[in-house]
């Protein structure tokens, strides 16, 4: 379903701040594969899924999805079909909007103009239905402004809106680091059973160790632009977060156990 091959991206080149940020990097995913993403600081990790949504162009390289080439293909197009949700609750939603305005929009991604014009009693019913899979009780709340729901609330919200079109590739980015441990884990929980149920390929990032082995079918290690490490779920079914840790301290150095949120 994604192809990336052999991908570079340096920020500021030729200047002293000049910074490889993704070093020839490959990545192969087929249909329904979950793959979560793990890496030091300034790893690449967001550089790539940003490469890959198309928010910087790329250096060198190639980039399909589901056969199509996307490489030159600009952000706004390929976000017709690749869904996101950010770090920053704040980001994914219209603040001002009410959650079926925001669900409306959502909805109507990718369907022609004439089709866009107002919410219908069976958009509705759908919506509800949808809200109602997250048991936030956010289906009796349709006509409330989304800056009333808290953060979690709204990137469940925003995970929601993200799908409710199923995206080709759905791309997420911290998307429960700025939540509380108990909604991050609710909000990861949702992401699961809508990823598992839709058969989402995705591409998750996490902080957290543990996460990122529970979670997907797929997890992978990134250091300095490239991929270090590529485990199937049958290697995550073995693998423990310390064995992973020590791992990467062998490879890099021990710039892993000092980051307190790992093993948050
Ligand atoms: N827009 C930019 N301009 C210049 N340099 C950038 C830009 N975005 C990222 N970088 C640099 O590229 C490298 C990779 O950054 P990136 O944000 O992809 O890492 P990351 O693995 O997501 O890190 P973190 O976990 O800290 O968010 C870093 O050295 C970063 O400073």
């Amino acid at each position: 379903m994604l192809r990336v091959e052999n991908i570079c991206k340096t920020f500021n080149k030729g200047s002293i701040n000049e910074k490889v940020a993704i070093d020839n990097l490959s990545l192969f995913l087929d249909e329904g594969e979950f793959v979560t993403v793990i890496g030091g600081n300034g790893a690449g990790k967001s550089t790539l899924i940003n490469c890959i949504a198309g928010v910087y162009e790329i250096d060198s390289g190639r980039i399909f999805l589901d056969g199509m080439d996307i490489t030159y293909t600009p952000e706004y197009k390929r976000s017709q079909y690749i869904g996101r949700v950010f770090q920053d609750p704040l980001l994914g939603t219209a603040f001002d909007m009410t959650i079926e305005e925001n669900l409306a929009i959502a909805y109507a991604k990718g369907k022609p103009k004439n089709l866009k014009a107002g919410i219908t009693k069976a958009d509705r019913a759908l919506f509800r239905e949808k809200l109602a899979l997250l048991e936030l009780g956010l289906e009796d709340r349709l006509k409330e402004k989304v800056s009333c729901l808290s953060g979690g609330q709204r990137q469940a919200l925003t995970l929601l809106m993200a799908t409710i079109v199923k995206p080709k590739l759905l791309l997420l980015d911290e998307h429960t680091a700025a939540l509380d441990p108990a909604t991050a884990k609710k909000v990861l929980q949702l992401t699961d059973e809508i990823v598992k149920k839709e058969k989402l390929c995705t591409i998750m990032i996490t902080h957290n160790i543990k996460a990122a082995l529970e979670y997907g079918t797929r997890t992978i290690m990134m250091h300095e632009g490239r991929i270090i490490m590529d485990l199937n779920s049958k290697d995550k079914e073995k693998v423990t977060v310390e064995w992973l840790i020590e791992q990467f301290n062998r490879k890099i150095g021990t710039e892993f156990d000092n980051d307190r949120m790992l093993l948050g």
